[in-house]
């Protein structure tokens, strides 16, 4: 019988098929996440995430910061950004991602959502910049939400809660055949933040 490390034990894929996404559950206990969320509310260069959507600029409450080994660009919803250099805090988290999820990430977008109303819409991470169905690596802190997925052809839709403290890994064909969203929940008053590591072409 082999025994593999806890660490990569995630259970089952939530996915029916084309795609794989592993939830840890909790890998902080309650006072590590706490001591985390605080240090990124307070530590990390938050922006509001501009769009270009149907020609027209637009300017999200939600923000976000994009981080990672080098100055990489990155561009998504016709916007490029540039990404900053790594945080103590943002290290430490880049590797627990990393020993829990048996990948390695070299950059990291951030997401703030002040209460329930923020959200983010269906979309994939496929982005010509990022690795072809490389994995994705997300941590959870603050309010709990619901996070979703869709399959592009059939529509078949999953969803899972994302827990305070909590690593969710997409990889495989997730970007090609699924999209995912954080839909809105207008009952949430509390700020969440998530970081999902990836992997910059470079
Ligand atoms: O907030 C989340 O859990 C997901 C964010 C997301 O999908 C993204 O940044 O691409
Ligand atoms: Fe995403």
């Amino acid at each position: 019988m082999t025994l593999f490390p806890a660490e990569y034990d995630a259970g089952l894929n939530l996915l029916p098929h084309d795609g794989i996404v592993n939830y840890y559950g909790k890998i902080f206990d309650a006072a590590a996440a706490q001591a985390y969320y605080n240090a990124l509310l307070t530590g990390i260069d938050w922006q509001p995430d501009e769009a270009i959507i149907f020609g027209k600029k637009i300017i999200t409450k939600r923000k976000v910061a994009w981080y990672g080994d080098k100055p990489f660009s990155y561009t998504y919803s016709k916007i490029t950004k540039q990404a900053l250099p790594w945080t103590d805090t943002l290290l430490a988290l880049k590797q627990a991602a990393e020993q829990h999820s048996g990948e390695q990430y070299n950059s990291c977008l951030l997401n703030l959502y002040h209460n329930g109303s923020e959200g983010m819409a269906w979309h994939s991470d496929g982005e010509k910049d990022l690795k072809k169905d490389g994995a994705i690596g997300s941590l959870s802190f603050g309010a709990e939400r619901k996070f979703a997925f869709k399959h592009k052809q059939s529509g078949e839709t999953v969803s899972v809660l994302l827990e305070h403290g909590s690593l969710l890994v997409m990889k495989g064909r997730t970007q090609t055949h699924w999209l995912h969203r954080l839909p809105p929940s207008t009952r949430i008053g509390t700020a969440r933040i998530n970081l999902t590591f990836r992997t910059i072409i470079q």
